[in-house]
This record gives C-alpha cells, sequence and structure tokens, in this order.
C-alpha cells in the first residue's frame, strides 16, 4: 500500500501558536499580554456552546497533530451520538465554517486540508516520531501544571490509565492488549466506546481503521459479536482503502473461532479477492493479499477439519487451488507463504479417522452440498499443496505417507494372469528396465524402508508383486492360505504392483520372454488397473526397450488407464545437499525422452522427476496413486 510521503504530513507538524517564534522586548510586555490572553480565554470558556465551539477550534489550531474526535467530545450535540466518523467530520467542517470567529475561506480549507491528510495512513516512522514528540509535550505540559483534563476514560491499565483525543494508536493497542490478555471486559467496553462512538476518521493518522481491526478480534475473543459487527463494519466503511489483508486476516481467524463461517467468508471474498486480472501480481500489495487468503483459507480448511466437518474444509481447500498458480505467478515462496500444511494433514488425517469409525457425518446444506469428499481427506489437502511453491518438507510429506498407508502388506507375487489376486480394488502398476529404482520408488511412496526389496544387482524382483494398502489386517493369509478373516478394507485401499524389470536383469532369457509377455497380457486386460508408472533412468534417458514398452501402451493399453513417464534417480545427477539440491535432469535427457514419447504417439503422459534418495517427486507420485486409490 502506498502511503503518503513525509512532506505530506507537514501541515500536522506546523501547529499554530506552538511554533510561534518567541520574541519579546520586555519582561514586563509579555507579561501583560498573557494577562489579556488568559482573561479572554476564560470569559470564551464560561460562555454559550456556540463559545465552546470556538474552544474546540481554538483547541484543533493548537494541536494541529490531534485527533478531530476531541471537537464531538465536547459538542453536547455529539457526545450521545452514534453516527460515526464520517458524519461527525462533515459536521465538523460545517461548524468550522460557520462557527469559527476565523472561519474565513483560507481556515476552511486549511482545515479540510488537515482532515483530508489524516485520513491517510503515515509511515510507521513518522507517525512515531509524532507521536513521540506529543509526548514529550504532554509531559512538559503536565510537569508545568498546564495538563488539560478532557478526558472520560478513565481505563484500569497503569500504563494507559486513559484514553483522550490526545491519546496515540499506541495507547489503545496496547490498551486493547493489555485488557484481552487480562480479560478485563470493563476496559474493553470503555475501549470499544471511545473507539467506535467517540472517535473520528482522522483519529490516530488514519491508523484508527488498524485500531478497529483489532477491536474486533478482541471483541470476537471475548463473545461480544455487537462490537466485534460495528468496529468491522466501520472499519470496511471508512478505511477500505487503506485495509491491511493482514487485519482481514485476523478477523477472519477470530470469526472463525466463534463458528461466524459465513461473515468469514464473506470478509474472505470482500476483502481478501484475488487480484484483478491486469494488474502487476508481484506488487508487495497483491502479494499480501494472496499471501493472506491462502492463510485464511488455510484457516478455514484446518478449523473445520478439527471440528468435524469435511465438507467446508474440502471447499475451502479447493478455493486454494484456484490460489496456488496465482501464488506462484506473483513469484511468493514457500518460504513467503509459510502455510501450515503439516497440520491442515494431520487435520485431514483426524477427520478421516472419524469419518471411517462413524464419528463424523458431513453436514449437508446448500453451500457444501455440491462438494464430493474424497476417498481419503488428505487427498484434498495434497491437490491444493501441489498447486502452491514446494518446501519439499519431510515432516509434511511423513505425514502425507502416513494418512495415506496407514497398513500396507506383501500380498502375493504373480506369476502369470492366473495367479493374479482378486481384481476388486484399483492398482497402480510400475514397469521399467532393471534396476531402474521401481522397488526404490514403491518404498519412498510408501514411506517404509524395505516393503518391496532392492538390490545393486539387475533382476532382484521376480514376480508381479502385489502390495495392498490400506486392507484389513490379516489379508494376506486370505490369499495366501484361504484363511477368512473379519473385517473390511478401508475405502482408500489399492494395491501396488512391482514388476521385474526388463532389459538387463540377470535372469535366463526365457524367464525375461515369459515376463514380457505375462506384462503385455497384464496391461492389456488387467480391469482394475488405474495408473502404470513408467520408470526411465533421469541420467541416461529411454532406452530401446522404453520405446518398444511405450509402443505397447499406446497399441494395448486400455484409455482408461493412466500413463505416466517417471524420471528416476534424479538426486545423482547433482552435487551436494540433497535437501537444497534435491535432483534434476539434463536437457538432453529431456529432449530425448519428448522425441522417444513422440516417435511412440505417447506425447499426452505427464513426466514426473523423482529420487528416492532425496524423495524428490514424492507429491506428484500421489496425485497419481491416488487414481487407484479413488476407483
Ligand atoms: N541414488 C539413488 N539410488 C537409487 C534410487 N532409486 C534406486 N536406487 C538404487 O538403485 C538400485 C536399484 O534399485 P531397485 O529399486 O532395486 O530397482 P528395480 O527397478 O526394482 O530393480 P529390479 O527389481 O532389478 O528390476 C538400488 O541399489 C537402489 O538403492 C535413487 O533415486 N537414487
Ligand atoms: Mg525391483
Amino acid at each position: 500500500m502506498r502511503r503518503p510521503s513525509l512532506s505530506s504530513s507537514s501541515g500536522l507538524r506546523s501547529g499554530g501558536a506552538r511554533s510561534s517564534p518567541f520574541r519579546a522586548n520586555t519582561f514586563m510586555l509579555l507579561l501583560s499580554v498573557c494577562v489579556a490572553l488568559s482573561s479572554a480565554w476564560v470569559s470564551l470558556l464560561s460562555t454559550s456552546s456556540g463559545s465552546r465551539r470556538a474552544k474546540s477550534i481554538t483547541t484543533i489550531r493548537r494541536h494541529s497533530d490531534v485527533s478531530l474526535a476531541s471537537m464531538s467530545f465536547q459538542d453536547g450535540s455529539d457526545s450521545s451520538n452514534n453516527s460515526l466518523a464520517i458524519n461527525s467530520q462533515q459536521s465538523l467542517n460545517a461548524m468550522i465554517s460557520n462557527n469559527s470567529p476565523s472561519s474565513d475561506s483560507s481556515s476552511s480549507s486549511e482545515s479540510k486540508s488537515i482532515s483530508s491528510r489524516r485520513k491517510q495512513k503515515l509511515p510507521r516512522s513518522e507517525r512515531k516520531a509524532i507521536e513521540r514528540k506529543k509526548k514529550t509535550q504532554q509531559k512538559g505540559q503536565l510537569s508545568s501544571g498546564k495538563q488539560k483534563n478532557n478526558a472520560s476514560f478513565t481505563l484500569h491499565s497503569t500504563a494507559v490509565s486513559q484514553l483522550t483525543s490526545e491519546s496515540t494508536a499506541d495507547d489503545v493497542l496496547r490498551a486493547i492488549k493489555r485488557a484481552q490478555k487480562q480479560h478485563d471486559h470493563h476496559d474493553l467496553r470503555v475501549i470499544a466506546k471511545f473507539l467506535i462512538e467517540e472517535c473520528d476518521v482522522g483519529f490516530a493518522y488514519g491508523y484508527r481503521g488498524s485500531l478497529l481491526a483489532r477491536l474486533a478480534v478482541a471483541a470476537l475473543r471475548w463473545e461480544n459479536h455487537v462490537v466485534a459487527r460495528r468496529a468491522i463494519d466501520i472499519r470496511r466503511l471508512e478505511y477500505r482503502a487503506s485495509m491491511m489483508p493482514m487485519e482481514s486476516s485476523a478477523i477472519i481467524r477470530g470469526l472463525l473461532r466463534t463458528h461466524n463461517d459465513t461473515d468469514a467468508l464473506e470478509i474472505l471474498q470482500d476483502e481478501l479477492a484475488l487480484p484483478l486480472e491486469g494488474t502487476a501480481l508481484d506488487s508487495l500489495e497483491n502479494q499480501s493479499k494472496i499471501k493472506h487468503r491462502a492463510r485464511s483459507l488455510c484457516s478455514i480448511a484446518s478449523r473445520h477439519f478439527f471440528e468435524s466437518e469435511p465438507k467446508m474444509a474440502v471447499l475451502a481447500l479447493q478455493m486454494m487451488t484456484e490460489v496456488g498458480p496465482i501464488a506462484r505467478q506473483s513469484k511468493l515462496t514457500a518460504e513467503d507463504l509459510k502455510l501450515p500444511w503439516l497440520r491442515l494433514m494431520q487435520g485431514a488425517a483426524q477427520c478421516e479417522a472419524g469419518r471411517r469409525d462413524g464419528s463424523v457425518t458431513p453436514c449437508v446444506g446448500p453451500a457444501v452440498d455440491h462438494v464430493i469428499l474424497p476417498c481419503n481427506l488428505v487427498y484434498s489437502v495434497l491437490s491444493a499443496m501441489s498447486t502452491f511453491p514446494s518446501e519439499n518438507d519431510d515432516l509434511v510429506y511423513e505425514a502425507v505417507s502416513n494418512a495415506l498407508v496407514r497398513r500396507v502388506v506383501f500380498i502375493t507375487g504373480a506369476v502369470d494372469m492366473t495367479t493374479l489376486p482378486p481384481a476388486d480394488r484399483g492398482e497402480a502398476a510400475f514397469i521399467g528396465r532393471s534396476n531402474v529404482g521401481k522397488s526404490s520408488l514403491i518404498n519412498m511412496a510408501t514411506n517404509r524402508k524395505s516393503l518391496a526389496y532392492t538390490s545393486k544387482t539387475p533382476g532382484k524382483t521376480q514376480q508381479f508383486n502385489f502390495f495392498a494398502v490400506n486392507d484389513k489386517p490379516g489379508r494376506e493369509k486370505e490369499v495366501k492360505y484361504g484363511d477368512i478373516v473379519e473385517g473390511e478394507r478401508d475405502a482408500d485401499s489399492f494395491y501396488l504392483v512391482d514388476l521385474p524389470g526388463f532389459g538387463f536383469a540377470k535372469a535366463p532369457e526365457a524367464q525375461r520372454k515369459a515376463w514380457a509377455s505375462f506384462m503385455g497380457e497384464y496391461l492389456a486386460n488387467r480391469k482394475t488397473l488405474k495408473v502404470v508408472f513408467h520408470l526411465i533412468d533421469s541420467r541416461h534417458g529411454p532406452i530401446d526397450e522404453d520405446s518398444n514398452i511405450m509402443k505397447q501402451v499406446k497399441e494395448n493399453l486400455p484409455k482408461n488407464v493412466a500413463y505416466v513417464i517417471v524420471l528416476t534417480k534424479a538426486d545423482k545427477n547433482v552435487k551436494g545437499n540433497s535437501k537444497k539440491n534435491p535432483g534434476k535432469v539434463s536437457e538432453k535427457v529431456m529432449d530425448d525422452l519428448k522425441q522417444a514419447m513422440a516417435e511412440s504417439g505417447v506425447s499426452y503422459a505427464p513426466i514426473l522427476i523423482t529420487s528416492a534418495e532425496s524423495k524428490l517427486g514424492r507429491d506428484s507420485m500421489w496425485r497419481y496413486l491416488r487414481l487407484a486409490a479413488e476407483s
């Protein structure tokens, strides 16, 4: 947000009598002038309301950097009036022009320009400097016994015992913070009355808008919805141009805490709307809006997951998927955004556990009826997360794997179509030449160290190994020995299928031919196959066998089965810290791969870059594994 430069506030600092040069020829002359002035002052005070207004105007001139609110406090007609700043500001201007003894056009326009300047926020440093100066002057006044006591707001706080028109934004903020911390309802009521009813738009150089936001948050904690609503409304009405996304986001969190979803969503759409097309996405203002919109949506999702209302959470996460690409375009990094993915994962996992044991029943209603819940709520977090810049955080991905793979067991090793397990759930198959890293990738995705056996020697995997994810405990006994085991598999259960490698496998020629023909049959005919991962070594690119597989896929793989190319061992192409450099692929390998894909007619396939060592590409793997889980 652009704030006025220092020069724009010069009017605030040039203040009437205080800055007049003090020159006197003799001490006696000065004394007589003072006596004359003070008697005129006393006579003004003692007369009618009109004279009180005049005094107020004088006050403004003396304290030109002080809030105009003092005017309305002193005018009896305004003190009981709840009409807020804009009205009081207008009446004030009218009053200045009508009643001031020196109400010439220049002074009226000066007042207007002062008030318009006050509506703008000053930079923090400038505001602090003015506040410091004012405090020093106040102290001086106190010590010389000239302190005017026009305060009617006595607080409990010893730090700020009174709020007056001369209080600073810091005073009010300190008072709000203290009252909130101490649960001091009396003080909060006093501050609310002061900020909502008595101050006008220029109080604290436009920072009143921010103070109202802070008050709204405090009032929501204190469950005073009337005060919160008024503070929110005045802020939106009078300070729209200077509303900070951070404040909007804090109010949204406050509203969510008190279960006021409708208002929270309204503020989100109004104050934290996505930047308009054509505006510079990487401007600070837009970046802040995008960041706080994303954070607010995370708050909505997280709160609803933890409060067992998955539909609202999934709705918020769907909205997050629109923000992610824009956050990338605005050049925000994962570090800038600091989104609480881990907490969201935990919330989704907890809610999912409740859904499985029947304790969570999703609500119905027009707002959420169209929301379709995924087979596991963690997938909705994953979908949103993959649209944002990633920081490849181990803890987050461990939480993903642990929530998505609660149990995984080896079921059977098939050697032909007759030995396959029953086709009762989705399957994800891993194919590729020997030693390319198929078994290692299965271990990485499931966050298990040695679920699938790996070896440096090509040809380790000799059967079509089926691993059942989220099946009922003891399911392998049913498949192996025909036992009857009680229980049911979970809704997100699926098979991971680790295939023997082709090409360099250290196995007899006949055996390799048998694998190749079994694989052809399996790819063409297995009805429950949902996704095929074709692994290619990222150091070497595709070899002849890979091109053959691509052609086979083009000809025989049913169209409803997703085909995904996975470049493996990307960590071997970089040196040094695997966290900072999780992996890369050379341009030549990429070009060769794209050419081979084009020649085989499979250019449509997505390409993922992975490393079982640095765990690169876990989220993208899960985006496709989801296809098997959801079938
Ligand atoms: N540095 C690194 N090594 C890997 C990676 N993936 C696999 N390896 C190593 O490559 C070797 C082969 O891995 P496997 O997972 O057994 O390969 P495979 O494709 O299952 O091999 P077969 O079962 O013989 O077809 C092992 O020594 C792994 O440790 C990786 O991403 N980075
Ligand atoms: Mg293997």
